[in-house]
């Protein structure tokens, strides 16, 4: 173990590509180590000037789990202290506003939101270059982000699913009418020009909505020096067997025990008392091994939206299927209770929903109660109900321009597509994605001569559609067992008449 803490051995690994780039970055996360130990930050009850890594943790790359992160660098136990970061070194628009030209301007600018400050003073800051006092921090922040608001029309368009696009749409305007807004104030202030453009606004907010922490006294959160370097794991997998087929029948859904395993969704927290960001273990750890971190109870699309990745498995992901007007209507549920679990059970809601749904209308108001409370109606509304959500998402299985096949052929392709020099050499290789290969080259913007995926935009630019391919395969993929859970039921159902 390096004693600087920056580098952790073990069982993080890295990829060739990612040497070069770890080489170019060592120099600067060294320092940036020791800014932050000057500053106050530790992982060990006796800090040193030196590193504020390599007591508990030290900074690893782990390439199928968030790129570079925390590892532990000894055996640690679950509840253990792993991380203080002092109040004096996070940086909130508080700490920015030190900066009397920038509060001064802010001045004029009371309608900004808080995040949209936090954002003008990242920027600021950023625009200051070596002046910014957090410069050292600054200077370590990763360049791109696949965030929904990132995307552009193909990658959109390479999500399939209607509310995802349309989350996506979202995202977009609210970025643009934000850096609109905020642009006068930008322009005040001076900032540099590559700092004034849309697309550096998208990387300021992309950063500050995947970095930032909670803090009591500004809703805007804080950056928090190293505390920001843990990657992420979904807080509720040891909720999974809570949930079988039984329980569900008699109502129980995982969405109800929410209020149960919320008391402890985050392993870091600001206390008061230490007057400090302080992280603690929630688990065991073995040395090398990634230490992760629960920011909260996030659905893919969420994931996509705030921090730009997604989960394969995400014991807390959510998919919805188009519901006809009056399966709403016939119900009080709030829309976004009905959806479909990730093992391919619906939602507690649904269930109720659709129970009541099948029930004839002349007959609901009798039966209201017992279905709102979990309870099956009688086997032929069961039956009725699973038939009704296996063809629905059977039929929107169908309705989609790519089957699970076709996406997973096409994952494996842009993993690939880095070989390739030529976009052409490329698409011939797989015509069968002849539709979305020309949408590419459209928004790539390449012309016939100028065939490279080399460049950092075209470079970003698949990787936002590796995610979004990624995010309709597991869409389809929960559609799937939702269709093969609702058989299931439905033959053991049929089987009791036998
Ligand atoms: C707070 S930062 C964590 C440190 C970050 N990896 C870095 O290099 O600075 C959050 C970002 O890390 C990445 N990340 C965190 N957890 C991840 C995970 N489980 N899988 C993939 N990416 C993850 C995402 O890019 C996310 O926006």
């Amino acid at each position: 173990m390096n004693p600087s803490g920056s580098e952790a051995k073990g069982k993080a690994t890295n990829t060739l590509s990612q040497e070069g780039e770890e080489e170019e970055e060592r120099g600067s996360l060294d320092s940036f180590l020791k800014w932050a130990a000057g500053l106050g930050v530790s992982d060990s009850p006796n800090p040193s000037s030196y590193s504020c890594l390599g007591h508990s943790l030290g900074v690893a790359y782990f390439p199928d789990a968030g790129g570079r992160g925390l590892a532990a660098v000894r055996d640690i136990t679950r509840g253990e202290s792993l991380l203080k970061v002092p109040k004096s070194a996070l940086i909130t628009t508080h700490s920015l506003l030190k900066d009397e030209r920038l509060s001064t301007e802010l001045k004029a600018h009371p309608s900004l939101s808080p995040v949209q400050v936090l954002t003008v003073c990242f920027l600021y800051e950023m625009s200051k270059g070596k002046a910014s006092p957090w410069h050292p921090y600054l200077l370590h922040l990763p360049r791109s982000y696949g965030i929904l608001a990132a995307f552009g029309e193909f990658e959109k368009q390479a999500l399939q699913v209607d509310y995802a696009i349309w989350a996506a749409q979202k995202a977009l305007s609210k970025a643009e009418y934000e850096w609109k807004e905020a642009t006068p104030l930008m322009k005040e202030l001076k900032l540099k020009p590559q700092f004034l453009t849309f697309r550096a606004w998208i990387w300021a907010t992309g950063t500050i909505s995947s970095r930032t922490l909670h803090i009591p006294w500004d809703e805007a959160g804080c950056l928090c020096p190293v505390g920001d370097l843990f990657n992420y794991a979904a807080p509720g997998e040891d909720l999974n067997g809570f949930e079988n087929v039984d329980n569900l029948q008699n109502g129980y859904a995982l969405d109800d025990l929410d209020t149960q395993h919320s008391q402890r969704l985050t392993d870091g927290a600001f206390e008061e008392d230490a007057a400090a960001y302080c992280f603690y273990a929630k688990t065991n750890y073995k040395k090398g091994e990634q230490v992760l971190l629960s920011y909260g109870t996030y659905t893919n699309l969420e994931l996509l939206e705030y921090y730009g990745f997604l989960l394969e498995d995400n014991p807390n992901e959510k998919v919805f299927i188009p519901l006809e007007p009056d399966i709403r209507s016939s119900s009080s549920w709030p829309k976004d209770s009905l959806y479909i679990h990730q093992n391919g059970r619906p939602s507690f809601a649904l269930m109720a929903a659709l129970r009541v749904w099948a029930t004839p209308p002349y007959q609901r108001k009798s039966i209201r109660h017992l279905a709102y409370s979990g309870s099956q109606l009688s086997q032929d509304n069961e039956i009725s109900v699973m038939t009704w959500i296996a063809k629905k998402c059977h039929a929107t299985l169908k309705s989609m321009p790519t089957s699970i096949e076709d996406d997973n052929l096409l994952l494996s392709f842009i993993d690939k597509i880095q070989e390739f020099d030529n976009l052409w050499e490329w698409g011939k290789a797989m015509p069968a994605f002849g539709g979305e290969f020309c949408n590419l080259l459209q928004a790539t913007n390449l012309k016939r001569n100028n065939e490279s995926f080399a460049s950092r935009r075209a470079k970003m630019l698949i990787d936002r559609w590796k995610l979004a391919v990624h995010w309709r395969l597991i869409y389809k993929k929960v559609l799937v067992d939702c269709i093969s859970y609702c058989t299931d039921i439905i033959n053991s159902l049929s089987s009791r008449n036998d």
